[in-house]
């Protein structure tokens, strides 16, 4: 596993992937050229907010499996060339916003209180404090844009300082306003005519990008302090130095630049604006812990395993995640046995969940089962993140549905694949500590716990079949480590799964196809 870092992430994050045995290159402020002459040796790529991975990046990056944003926003990531590619990006959405929430509270007195200003006069050996009148905060409204992770926290830290909390987002259930004690606004423009401070706290999306503009300034308060600590472009920055000049904004704080990293923003000009270089997350707690967790989320992509904080994937919660994984397995196991038993295209996917599974994040088995299910027959890389393109690209159409009881199991997973009429089942349960077992395969009952190398044969019911298997496996040198039998009554039929201790060579499996009474047998590998 190779991985660059290609920029500067804790210490404490590069010791974790060395410790996973990964080789890392770490280059931070690689040119952009360098970079991309040298990222097609890499498996996975660490970056923070200033390296822009998009699609020149993605067609020089051949090997490239795993994007890991060592912090919250991801917008200098292309989304769809990642996900086409099935290069899994993950992000630690956690790690740094108290970080981020302490600096926008920072800004907040800095601005209001001409800290810095106050600051550079006294340096300059000046005692003069003449035109730097501040603000209080007690008995001010604030009003908050995006009421999610950072916003929250910074509303619950304003309201300790006597302020009337507002926020604008359509997003957030009016129980989480009541919660937090914010007092819910329906419109963008209600929040702007009534707030003494602003303060923005939105990913940077299509939607949000630029709301705050020049419409805006025009209904806000005159006087109105700006604080922006999420992404450059949500405040226009031209409507913000008008409103500055026009003095509709008295003053602001800014830890984000259109155009960024760069040092010569024209908002640099003005003495009442304070800026910051995209120091949100500048924090050694929160250094340490974003780089703890993309080294350990770039790993466990890397093996293949799940990530809770994959963003081209369906969210994960974490307390799900060990029971979940249990189902991960058991469904990739069911979906790559289709394949190696039919050779029919497929048609459509039918997946039943029952029971107690019913209850879980059933979207994310589905993708275990689709990847599972291609992966024995394609070349390209399927995995959790393009195995349902993959399967929209192939015309494969896939239906999931739920019921909360399953007859004789507390658990159960049914994947039915339909191809030219004909229909091939598989179910499968997980027993204590998540192990998974098939319990049924095209009608046959049986308790087979799932084993790397396995043949299945479907025979008659009568004496002596079973036995010649054996006879001619030992032959062959094959070792029998269990067998099952599942058999149909009705048609005199059975299927026999054995597990055996190695590969099966074709010449061993011709001799058992030969058997009298064998009506096919097929090698199957997990
Ligand atoms: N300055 C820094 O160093 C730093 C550090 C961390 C995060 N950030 C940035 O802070 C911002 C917030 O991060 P977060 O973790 O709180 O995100 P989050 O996803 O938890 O919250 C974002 C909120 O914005 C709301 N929202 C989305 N579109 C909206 C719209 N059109 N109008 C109103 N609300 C809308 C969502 O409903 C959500 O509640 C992001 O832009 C992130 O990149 C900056
Ligand atoms: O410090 C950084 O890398 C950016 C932090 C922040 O903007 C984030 O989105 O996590």
């Amino acid at each position: 596993m190779k991985v660059l870092v290609s920029e500067q992430i804790a210490q404490k994050g590069i010791e974790k992937l060395t410790q996973e045995g990964v080789n890392v290159d770490v280059k931070p402020g690689l040119p952009r050229e360098e970079l991309l002459s040298i990222i097609g040796e890499y498996d996975g790529l660490i970056v923070r907010s200033n390296t822009k991975v998009n699609e020149e990046l993605y067609q020089k990056a051949a090997k490239l499996k795993v994007v890991g944003r060592a912090g919250n926003g991801v917008d200098n990531i292309e989304m769809e060339g990642a996900t086409k590619r099935g290069i899994i990006v993950v992000n630690t959405p956690e790690s740094n916003v108290v970080s981020a929430a302490e600096l926008t509270i920072g800004l907040l007195f800095a601005t209001c209180r001409n800290i810095p200003q106050l600051h550079n006069r006294l340096k300059e050996r000046l005692w003069d404090r003449s035109g730097l009148k501040g603000m209080e905060l007690q008995g001010k409204t604030v009003g908050i844009v995006g009421l999610g992770r950072i916003g929250s926290l910074v509303a619950t830290r304003l309201k300790s300082f006597g302020m009337t909390i507002i926020a604008y987002d359509p997003y957030i259930s009016d129980t989480r306003f009541q919660k937090l004690g914010v007092e819910k606004k329906e419109t963008l423009d209600e929040l702007m005519s009534q707030c003494d401070i602003l303060t923005i706290h939105t990913p940077k999306t299509e939607e949000t990008y630029g709301m705050i503009g020049k419409e805006q300034f025009k209904v806000a308060k005159k006087g109105l302090t700006v604080i922006n600590c999420a992404r450059a472009g949500l405040i226009n920055e031209a409507a913000l130095m008008e409103a500055l000049k026009a003095k509709i904004v008295k003053r602001a704080g800014i830890d984000v630049l259109e155009g960024e990293p760069h040092a010569t923003s024209p908002l640099l000009e003005f003495d009442n604006v304070i800026v910051t270089p995209h120091a949100g997350a500048d924090t050694v707690e929160a250094q340490d812990n974003v780089g703890i967790t993309v080294a350990q989320e770039v790993v466990s992509a890397l093996r293949g395993e799940m990530v809770p904080n994959a963003v081209n994937l369906p969210t994960l919660p974490v307390q799900e995640l060990d029971v979940i994984q249990a189902y991960l397995r058991l469904g990739e196991i069911m979906g790559k046995m289709y394949y190696q038993l039919e050779k029919e295209a497929v048609e459509k996917v039918e997946i039943i969940y029952q029971g107690e599974v019913a209850s879980l994040e059933t979207p994310v088995i589905s993708l275990a089962i689709l990847k599972g299910l291609f992966e024995p027959v394609l070349k390209e890389r399927v995995n959790y993140v393009n195995a349902q393109l993959i399967a929209k690209n192939r015309s494969v159409k896939v239906t999931e549905s739920k019921e909360s009881t399953a007859d004789n199991y507390l658990t159960l997973i049914t994947l039915k694949v339909m191809s030219k009429g004909k229909v091939f089942t598989i179910s499968g349960t997980t027993f204590a500590k998540g192990e998974p077992r098939i319990v049924e395969i095209n009608g046959y009952e049986f308790d087979v716990n799932p084993t790397p190398y396995m043949l299945i044969a479907e025979n008659i019911d009568k004496p002596g079949v079973v036995g010649q298997m054996g006879t001619l496996l030992g032959a062959g040198k094959v070792n029998i480590a269990t067998m099952q039998l599942g058999r149909n009554f009705t048609d005199q039929q059975a299927m026999m799964v054995l597990a055996v201790d190695s590969e099966v060579s074709r010449e061993t499996l011709q001799f058992l196809s030969g058997i009298e009474g064998i009506l096919r047998v097929r090698f199957v590998k997990i």
